[in-house]
């Protein structure tokens, strides 16, 4: 049987307090309509973003089919301008090509040196940068990053969550986004911060049995659509035409809850890091037990988690 499924609340032209006052708190995924973005949705053609994107280079996802899986790793890293991205992205069919003639692209932006600096496109494209408003709806000390997001027709992108909160900004293009509660990460199949299950139109029931049961929400962004993704909430992107998007993370918690190396904000919070390590302690302990002792005690910690980690205010 499927599981259920919820159209993403669409709202128009919401204003910055009852954002942060009334929508924020509910921590659900909302479509946003007639935000003002500037000038970028209209601005920001294939031609225009090439010529003031650019030379800088771009360090881009190149993969033969258009469902990128990150844990099989079905496509490779190269490089290119940014201009010539654009283009190649935004086309069907390619002349100059890495692998094939209907390779996809995608592109998610990084900071000048991806291992120390987050991405910012108001410093990595400083001459878009007054095309395009980000919406006020935090304040500024909690900005984390702002990342470009250019993608081919019929790219899919991976199930996975991120640790920040996040304003999905479609700039130009269509796509349909599927997401998933975090409440429902046991029927989701993780590998770390992904989803095993990357075609979650045509599942592989077989597979993944418990999927079936996950609640799934989805929405369709159209050109000036904002999306609000709430931090540890799962999405997976069909991108239905080639698209440019920004996405804006800023931090929920307080700043020091986050690993301080995490240029991509989607590093587990410290705190759930070290509790992570502390089980795996807490499972080496538990194996030094026979089998029908170790299952035993492993059942009574599992009630013992449920009991005392679970938050009783959720459905
Ligand atoms: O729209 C996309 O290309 C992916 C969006 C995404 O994963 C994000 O904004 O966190
Ligand atoms: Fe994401």
């Amino acid at each position: 049987m499927a599981g259920q499924c919820f159209l993403v609340p669409r709202l128009e032209s919401v204003s910055q307090e009852q954002f942060m006052e009334h929508l924020y708190p509910q921590r659900k995924p909302l479509v946003l309509e007639g935000i003002d973005l500037g000038t970028c949705t209209s601005k920001w053609t294939v031609d225009y973003l090439s010529q003031i994107g650019g030379r800088k280079e771009v360090k881009i996802h190149v993969a033969a089919v258009a469902q990128m899986d990150f844990i099989s790793k079905n496509f490779v890293y190269r490089t290119l301008p940014f201009g010539k991205l654009v283009q190649r992205a935004a086309e069907e069919k390619h002349k100059e090509f890495f692998i094939s003639e209907d390779e996809k692209y995608y592109l998610r932006s990084l900071g000048e040196d991806p291992r120390k600096d987050v991405a910012d496109i108001r410093k990595q494209f400083p001459l878009l940068e007054g095309d395009i408003k980000f919406p006020k709806f935090f304040k500024e000390e909690q900005f984390f990053s702002s990342v470009f997001r250019i993608s081919s027709p019929g790219l899919q992108l991976w199930t996975h969550y991120d640790v920040m909160d996040n304003l999905l900004i479609q700039v130009t293009g269509k796509k349909r986004v599927v997401l998933f509660s975090p409440r429902d990460a046991q029927y989701l199949y993780l590998s770390g911060t992904k989803s095993e299950v990357l075609n979650v139109d045509n599942p592989d029931l077989a597979k993944y049995p418990l999927f079936s049961k996950a609640r799934r929400y989805e929405c369709s962004l159209k050109a000036g659509d904002v999306l609000f993704i709430p931090a540890l909430w799962f999405h997976n992107v069909i991108s239905e035409e080639f698209g440019v998007g920004v996405n804006v993370f800023w931090k929920h918690l307080p700043s020091e809850c986050y690993d301080k190396t995490d240029t991509y904000g989607n590093k587990d919070p410290t705190a759930a890091s070290r509790a992570a390590q502390i089980l795996d302690r807490a499972l080496k302990t538990l194996a030094e037990l026979p089998e029908e002792y170790r299952d035993f005690y492993a059942r009574r910690m599992v009630l013992h988690i449920q009991d005392k980690a679970y938050s009783k205010n959720f459905e």
